[in-house]
C-alpha cells in the first residue's frame, strides 16, 4: 500500500480510533483506515481538534485575516456534535488579534485559547527591545485566554495571560523591564531571538496544554526552543504580575526547559530542543503519567533529525519545580528518547507533529510534514503505519506515490473504544479515506499471511442462527468481534459457529488457519 494504512500488526497495535483534520475534513479512523466519523468545516484547519468525551469534536479553523499572516494561524473555534451539526463557533481574529495552532477544552467546559495580539514597535523598544532587532513593523505578543463558551457564537473571557508581562532585558536602563537576564529565569528576555532575526513572529508558539491536577499550562515556543510552564490558578490580575496563585509566581514562569542559552546558563552543547512541538503531561491511568512527553522537531540543527521525549521535570513537591541559582533547569537527561533505531535523519518533520503515549504503553507518533502516522511498542518495533491519503491536490488512490503531495497533519490522537465520546454511537466503518481500496482493504491484504479474500467464504449473510465458513483450508479457529472491537465468542476446529442468540447487527468475524487469517463482515438479522 502507498497511502492509508501501509502496516498494520494486530496483535500487538493499541485498538482505538484515530482522529485528525486534513482541509476541511476531520477524520476518525479505525486501525484498518477506515472512516468511522467524518466532520466537515468550511474552514481548513486552524490547527488543533480534540474529540470531546461527549461525542462532540472541538476544532481551530482557520479563516483570512490580510494583516496577521504565519504559518499555524486560525481565527475560528468551531464546535460540531456527533453527527457534524455545527453547534457553537467563536470568531477571533481581526486586525489586533488572532488565535492560532492550538486550543484547550478544559475538564470545566471551557475552552484556552492560544492567540497573538500585536505590539507596536514602539511598545516593544519600551518593553526593552533592541530597535536594531526588529525586522517588521511590529512584535507579536502570545496571549492565552480562557473562554466559557455561550449561545451559538459568543463567549466570555474569564481568565487572560500574557508574555508582555513577563519579559526581562538588559539593553537599556532607561525602559521597562529593565534587570539581570541570568537571574531571572522565570521572565522571557525580549533580546533572545533563538538564532532567528527578530521578526514579528518571535517565538511562535504553537501549542498549550492544561494539567488539572496542578492546574498549570505548559506551553511551546518554537522559535525559542524551550517550553514553559505557567500558574493558570491565578486570578487575571496576578497572571499579569509576579505573585499570587497556588505556586505565588503570578503569571512568571513556573518551569523552562530545552535551551537555556535563553536565560544565559548554557551553551548550545546545552541546548536540548529544537523548534519542538506539543509538550504535553501523560495523563492519569497510562505508563508514565504526569511526566511530559513532547516531539522535538529537531530542525535547525546539523544534521535535521527528530526525536520523541518522555521527562520528568525535577520537582520538591507537585507542581513546585526544583531550580537551582546559576544554573540551568533540570533534567540534564531525558527519561526516554526515540529516534530512528536505523539512522535518526531516517525520522524527521520539521514543522507542525506530536507524540501520544497510548494504555498499553505504545506511542503513537505523527511525523506532520509527510501526514505519517506510526505506532511503537515498548520494543520500539513499528506496529502500525499509515500515511494521510488527503492531498492538497484532491484525495489520492491506493497506489499513489504520496512523496511531494502536501498532506500534512498537524496532530493525531487515538481514543480507546472504552472512551465515553463513543458510547452509544454507531461505530460500523465506513470506507477507507483513499479511493480505489476496493479489494485492496488494508486489513484483508496487508500481511502476506492473510487468506486472499476468494479462499474463504463466510455463509449466509445476513445469518440468523449458524454461520458457516467454507474454504479450502483447514479452519482452526473463528472469532466473532462486535463493532466495537470486543471479542465475543470463538470456536476451535469447527467450520460452524452459533450466533442465534446475538442481537441484530454488524459483526465481525475471524478467520484462522494455523499460517492464515482474514477478517469478514456479516450482518445479523
Ligand atoms: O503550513 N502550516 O499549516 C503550518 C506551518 C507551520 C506551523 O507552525 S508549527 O510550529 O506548528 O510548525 C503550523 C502550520
Amino acid at each position: 500500500n502507498t497511502v492509508g494504512v501501509i502496516s498494520y500488526n494486530q496483535n500487538d497495535t493499541y485498538n482505538g480510533l484515530t482522529l485528525f483534520t486534513s482541509l476541511t475534513e476531520t477524520y476518525l479512523i479505525n486501525s484498518c483506515g477506515e472512516v468511522v466519523n467524518q466532520w466537515t468545516s468550511a474552514f481548513p484547519p486552524g490547527n488543533a481538534v480534540y474529540l470531546l468525551e461527549d461525542g462532540s469534536l472541538l476544532r481551530a479553523g482557520k479563516v483570512t485575516n490580510t494583516t496577521i499572516m504565519f504559518g499555524g494561524t486560525g481565527g475560528i473555534v468551531e464546535k460540531f456534535d456527533w453527527e457534524g451539526n455545527l453547534t457553537w463557533s467563536f470568531t477571533m481574529s481581526d486586525d489586533t488579534t488572532i488565535q492560532h495552532h492550538d486550543i484547550f477544552p478544559m475538564p470545566n467546559g471551557n475552552i484556552l485559547i492560544l492567540a497573538v495580539t500585536i505590539m507596536s514597535n514602539a511598545e516593544a523598544i519600551q518593553a526593552g527591545r533592541d530597535p536594531n532587532l526588529l525586522t517588521d513593523g511590529v512584535l507579536f505578543n502570545e496571549q492565552i485566554l480562557e473562554i466559557e463558551p455561550l449561545g451559538i457564537n459568543q463567549a466570555n473571557v474569564v481568565w487572560e495571560w500574557n508574555i508582555k508581562d513577563h519579559l526581562i532585558q538588559d539593553f537599556d536602563v532607561t525602559k521597562d523591564n529593565f534587570g539581570v537576564v541570568e537571574n531571572n529565569p522565570q521572565l522571557l528576555d525580549i533580546n533572545f531571538l533563538g538564532g532567528l532575526s527578530g521578526s514579528e513572529n518571535w517565538l511562535h508558539m504553537n501549542s498549550i496544554q492544561y494539567n488539572n491536577n496542578l492546574d498549570q499550562i505548559v506551553m511551546s515556543a518554537r522559535h525559542m526552543s524551550e517550553i514553559y510552564i505557567i500558574d493558570h490558578s491565578t486570578s487575571t490580575a496576578e497572571a499579569s504580575g509576579d505573585t499570587g496563585g497556588i505556586y505565588n509566581k503570578g503569571g512568571d514562569f513556573l518551569y523552562r526547559w530545552g535551551n537555556p542559552q535563553s536565560y544565559r546558563q548554557g551553551t548550545q552543547n546545552d541546548q536540548k530542543l529544537f523548534g519542538q512541538h506539543y509538550p504535553h503531561w501523560i495523563p492519569d491511568g497510562l505508563p508514565n503519567a504526569g511526566q511530559l512527553i513532547l516531539y522535538n522537531n529537531g530542525f535547525s540543527r546539523t544534521p535535521s533529525f527528530s526525536e520523541v521525549f518522555i521527562l520528568t521535570p525535577p520537582t520538591t513537591a507537585p507542581g513546585v519545580y526544583d531550580y537551582t541559582s546559576n544554573t540551568a533547569y533540570g533534567p540534564t537527561a531525558t527519561d526516554y528518547t526515540y529516534t530512528n533505531p536505523v539512522d535518526p535523519i531516517n525520522f524527521f518533520s520539521r514543522i507542525l507533529s506530536g507524540a501520544q503515549v497510548l494504555p498499553n504503553g505504545n506511542i503513537l507518533i505523527c511525523d506532520g510534514d509527510s501526514g505519517y502516522f506510526f505506532e511503537i511498542d515498548s520494543n520500539e518495533n513499528i506496529v502500525w503505519e499509515y500515511i494521510n491519503p488527503s492531498g492538497a491536490t484532491g484525495i489520492l488512490s491506493q497506489g499513489d506515490d504520496p512523496e511531494g503531495i502536501p498532506n500534512l497533519v498537524f496532530r493525531a490522537h487515538k481514543y480507546g473504544y472504552d472512551n465515553p465520546a463513543f458510547t452509544g454511537r454507531d461505530l460500523t466503518p465506513g470506507n477507507p479515506i483513499e479511493l480505489n481500496s476496493g479489494i485492496n482493504e488494508p486489513c484483508d491484504v496487508l500481511s502476506t499471511e492473510e487468506f486472499a479474500f476468494e479462499d474463504v467464504t463466510v455463509y449466509p449473510n445476513p445469518a440468523t442462527d449458524v454461520i458457516k465458513v467454507n474454504s479450502t483450508h483447514q479452519i482452526n479457529k473463528i472469532e466473532i468481534y462486535n463493532s466495537l472491537g470486543a471479542i465475543i465468542s470463538q470456536v476451535s476446529n469447527s467450520n460452524e459457529i452459533n450466533v442465534s442468540s446475538y442481537n441484530s447487527g454488524i459483526y465481525f468475524v475471524r478467520i484462522s488457519s494455523d499460517t492464515r487469517s482474514i477478517t469478514k463482515k456479516i450482518i445479523k438479522h
